[in-house]
Formats: C-alpha cells, structure tokens, sequence
C-alpha cells in the first residue's frame, strides 16, 4: 500500500494571492486538484491524505475526489505533514508531496515509487544547481563557497518507508531546522537516496513562478 501525504495547509505569503496559496487556479483548476490528479495518474498511489488550512476543510473535501481525506493542517509545513500522516492508518511507503508542486510529472511520482520497491529506505528527487552557492554571515558578507558538484536542489515528492517516517516524525528535533521530510529521517542515521528530480516539479513560490506555470499549463 502506497499512500501520498500532501502538505497544502500554507498560506502562500512569498505568492501574495488573495486565497491559500493551494486554493490559486491554474488553467482552471485549483493547484492541490492538479498535484493530486497527477498522484492518481501516476497508477501508484493507492490512498491520498491532504492537510489544508482549518477553514478551507469542508470547501476543498466537496471538490476533491470523495476517496481523498482532508485534514486540517498546522502552523508549519511539519505539521500539516504530521496532521496527515495521523490519518493514514496502514502503509507500507508513505510520499510527501508538496500541493505547490503542481505541474510534477506522474513519471517523476512512479520514479519515486519504483526506487522504494527497489529496497531504499528514502528517497528524494534532486536537481544540479545553475547558480554557484555562496554561504554568508549575519551581515550577508561571503563566508564560502561550496563545491557546486555535491550540491543538489531537493524537490518532492519524496518516498521513505511508511514505519521509518513515523519514527522520523515521533523524533525530538529540539530547535533544529528542518525543512524537508528526508532530513528528518537522515537526522536517525539512515541513508537518503536519490533519484533524477524533473525541473517540471518546480515548486509555485512566487508570482513569478505562477506565471510560469500558467504559460506551461496553456500549452
Ligand atoms: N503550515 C503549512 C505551511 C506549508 N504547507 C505546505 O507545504 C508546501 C511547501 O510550502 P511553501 O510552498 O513554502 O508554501 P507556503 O508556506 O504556503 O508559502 P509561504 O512560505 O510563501 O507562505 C506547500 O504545499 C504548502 O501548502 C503546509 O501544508 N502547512
Ligand atoms: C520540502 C521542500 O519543497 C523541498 O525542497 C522545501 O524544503 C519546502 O520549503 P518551504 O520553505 O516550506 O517552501
């Protein structure tokens, strides 16, 4: 059983929109409605749970296909995503999925699925970097810079173990950052792997990236 935990419960400050950021429509359809199309069409997600904001429950349940759970999100990314995986009863692998990504390619989804089945434990989707990276100190003057060759950008969704993430999720961080499901897990020990990201997968951030994604969705 493959089951996707989609996080849609920001408000999508950075993207200015008059709705939560989930709710914004692209070519027609609200965002959350294209990325979980894309999970279904993928063929390999057998259950989906998303975690939108409190308010917008009963609204998005009616437009989402009757076999989705909605729950009410949380403050933090983190805790939408914990929200949802509270709902998910029994799974073998759980991916997360970011609402934002819309326009991610089944493919990119089935890639994921298929290197879980090939025995890792996590998995995420990775991009080389265009830019070179600087590391900066509080008043923003040049500390380092890191060898691009070893960094990655890091999409979703991203596949784990259902059982490895519960346990990643049940960790205290303490104050640590954590901005992504698979640094939980690398914070236990236990090896990420990664799989060819797709640039299509890029997340709806700005309105820069809205337009964008509304030119690729008109064809
Ligand atoms: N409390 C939150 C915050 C974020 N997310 C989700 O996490 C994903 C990635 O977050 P991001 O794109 O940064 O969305 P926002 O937090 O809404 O954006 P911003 O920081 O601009 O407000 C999104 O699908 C978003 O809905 C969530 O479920 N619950
Ligand atoms: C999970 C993520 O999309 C991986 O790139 C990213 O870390 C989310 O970060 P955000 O600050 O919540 O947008």
């Amino acid at each position: 059983m493959v089951v996707a935990v989609v996080p849609a419960g920001g408000r999508g400050v950075r993207l200015g929109a008059e709705c939560p950021k989930a709710l914004v429509p692209l070519g027609g359809r609200p965002m959350l409605r294209l990325t979980v199309d894309s999970l279904i069409e993928s063929g390999e997600i057998d259950q989906v749970v998303v975690a939108v904001p409190a308010a917008e429950r009963d609204a998005v349940t009616a437009w989402l296909p009757a076999a989705v759970e909605v729950v009410a999100g949380g403050a933090e990314r983190i805790d939408s995503v914990r929200a949802a995986l509270g709902a998910v009863e029994s799974a073998e692998y759980v991916l997360v999925h970011d609402a934002a990504r819309a326009l991610t390619p089944p493919a990119l989804i089935a890639r994921i699925v298929a290197e879980l089945r090939n025995g890792s434990d996590a998995v995420v989707p990775v991009l080389p970097l265009v830019d070179t990276v600087k590391a900066v100190d509080p008043l923003g003057r040049v500390v380092g810079t890191p060898d691009r060759a070893r960094l990655r950008a890091v999409q979703t969704p991203q596949g784990f173990r259902a059982e490895l993430l519960r346990r990643a999720y049940a960790a205290d961080v303490g104050d640590a950052v954590v901005t992504d499901d698979a640094g939980l897990v690398e914070r236990l020990g236990v090896p990420v792997h990664t799989v060819d990201g797709d640039p299509l997968a890029f997340k709806i951030t700005t309105p820069l990236d809205l337009r964008l994604a509304q030119a690729l969705v008109a064809g």
